[in-house]
């Protein structure tokens, strides 16, 4: 076999047409008759590309057998599949083609029906089953395989380079080559839709074959949405994809610069602590940290309660809403150097009032934040694990378990129960401190509690420590941590429990008249 030099460009005399996405088809078969391209086509692919006035041969008259069963036959045939996967750099090849009769085929455009939209359609699963493109996929792989003699089309967005390509002698191979990757990756994207509507996994990545409820094959494919000027640090490329499920990947940008690495995974943490509350809430975010969570009336309440929290470390952060922004509230942010606004929307005049400050990246992302796993890499594998949200039993302060103090009232209760919604978006070991509906002092990501403890102290501030109400994401190993928040001053205390050392902890609260309340439930946060 000798191989075709890269640069060398095949000639396209003959092109087979069957696409499903019929946008820019008149144009294209009009440029193919001009270029002098002889046309085969499936059933309405094939009537509109008759109807622009382009000359035609239908598959039926090809094969010499009538596309039957709804559809699902009408390319699947040697006189089409032989055309197709011929290698015509080899002479046997070329001869048992010209025994057999069949004409080969320099180029193939399919695009394929939409499952995925009938899916997302709520479609019945039998008219589902029925968007399951077989022959289509068929011809794709074997144009795709068969590249160093035909060049494949998936995608209508490629036509002008088609026509391009017809002016300037036809494709070369690395061009080929090119369409052949893509063509690959549009079918094994598809397959992989497929294969995961077929598993029916809570998931939504796959089956599972235990009643482990996780997937044994981790399948969704990602498309490159846009190349990032660098990632965590300027020396690392980065790139962001999107997996067709929405989301803060396809938010829309309103305003402002591009968004960098850091700015999406800031935003993600924002939107993570946002929505974790009912009323109106704003989270100010810094390094994937709260340094301000606050629920309000309104949000402009709850931004301004937010940024009390911690003005200083405020400059320069991330903002997430859980409500459309008022034009109140974009005067305020306005005022205050913001890397990232994210909101399911605006009222009128609030992007506006935000675009005066030219850098900040305004963004429109409706709905909460709905991915059902989180994946995470490891070296040489990934980690799934069910996306952590907050749980009907242990979150809901009606189960929490008094453990010592007085029981808290119905108003004080929700205070501490904030305070504990509000510590699930800071990272471990967390503490935070809040005060009517806001965060006053949070302690992250130290490597023991005792020192988130006396940084959520510091944080807040003597005054603002003074009768705050405290949660902790894990229980308190020993009675440490707890009595750095007693010292303080705090009115309660909610934490998990669990320890061996509870008895202890406890204790330290019951001897200070602390009340402690015990959730049952952890939230780690990494
Ligand atoms: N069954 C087959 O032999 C077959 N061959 C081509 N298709 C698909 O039929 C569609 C085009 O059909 P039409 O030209 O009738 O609109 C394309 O999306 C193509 O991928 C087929 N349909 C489904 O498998």
């Amino acid at each position: 076999m000798t191989a075709t030099a890269e640069g060398t460009k095949r000639p396209i005399r003959r092109a087979l047409v069957s696409v499903y996405d019929k946008s820019g088809l008149e144009e294209l078969a009009q440029g193919l008759h001009a270029a002098g391209v002889q046309l085969v086509s499936t059933g309405s692919t094939a009537a509109k590309i008759a109807a622009a006035g382009v000359p035609v041969t239908k598959v039926e008259e090809l094969t010499g057998f009538p596309e039957c069963l709804d559809g699902r036959v009408k390319t699947l045939h040697p006189r089409v599949h032989a055309g197709i996967l011929a290698d015509r750099r080899l002479p046997d090849h070329e001869k048992q083609l010209a025994d057999l009769g069949v004409e080969p085929f320099d180029l193939v455009i399919v695009n394929l029906y939409p499952f995925r939209e009938t899916v997302a359609s709520g479609a019945t699963p039998d008219a589902c089953v029925e968007q399951i493109d077989i022959g289509g996929p068929s011809m794709v792989r074997a144009a795709a395989k068969n590249h160093p003699s035909v060049a494949v089309v998936v995608n209508p967005a490629r036509y002008d380079d088609v026509l391009r390509a017809l002016a300037d002698g036809g494709f070369d191979l690395v061009a080929r080559k090119r369409l052949a990757a893509e063509a690959f990756q549009h079918t094994a994207a598809y397959d992989v839709a497929v294969a995961s509507w077929f598993a029916d996994s809570a998931t939504g990545y796959g089956a599972a074959d235990d009643d482990s409820g996780l997937p044994d094959f981790l399948g969704t494919t990602y498309e490159r949405k846009n190349v990032l000027r660098y990632g965590e640090n300027p020396h690392q490329g980065a790139a962001l994809y999107v997996n067709g499920r929405g989301g803060l990947a396809e938010a829309e940008q309103l305003h402002g610069k591009e968004m960098s690495y850091n700015n999406y995974t800031d935003t993600d943490a924002a939107r993570r602590a946002a929505y974790d509350h009912t009323e109106p809430c704003v989270a100010i975010i810094k390094h994937a940290n709260p340094c301000g969570i606050a629920v309000g009336l309104d949000v402009a309440e709850a931004h301004r309660k937010a940024h009390a929290c911690d003005p200083v470390s405020a400059y320069g952060g991330v903002i997430a809403v859980n409500r459309p922004v008022s034009a109140a509230m974009a005067e305020q942010v306005a005022e205050i150097f913001t890397e990232v606004i994210v909101a399911p929307d605006y009222e009128d005049g609030a992007v506006e009032i935000l675009s005066r400050k030219k850098n900040i990246r305004v963004l429109r992302a409706p709905g909460a934040p709905a991915d059902p796993v989180e994946v995470k890499t490891v070296d040489g594998g990934a980690l799934l694990q069910a996306t952590d949200r907050l749980q009907a039993g242990g979150d809901d302060p009606a189960n929490w378990t008094l453990a010592t103090g007085e029981a808290l009232s119905a108003v004080e209760l929700a205070e501490l129960a904030f305070a504990w919604k509000a510590c699930r978006a800071v990272k471990s070991n967390a503490i935070l401190l809040a005060k009517d509906g806001a965060s006053v002092g949070v302690g992250m990501g130290q490597v023991n509690r005792v020192d988130s403890c006396k940084l959520a102290v510091q944080r807040a501030g003597e005054e603002r420590a003074r009768g705050a109400y405290a949660a902790s994401d894990a229980f308190f190993p020993f009675p440490d941590g707890p009595e750095i928040l007693i010292a303080a001053g705090v009115k309660a205390i909610v934490q998990p429990g669990g320890s061996i050392r509870d008895e202890q902890v406890v204790e330290a609260a019951e001897q200070a008249g602390v009340t402690m309340y015990l959730t049952g439930t952890r939230h780690f946060f990494h």
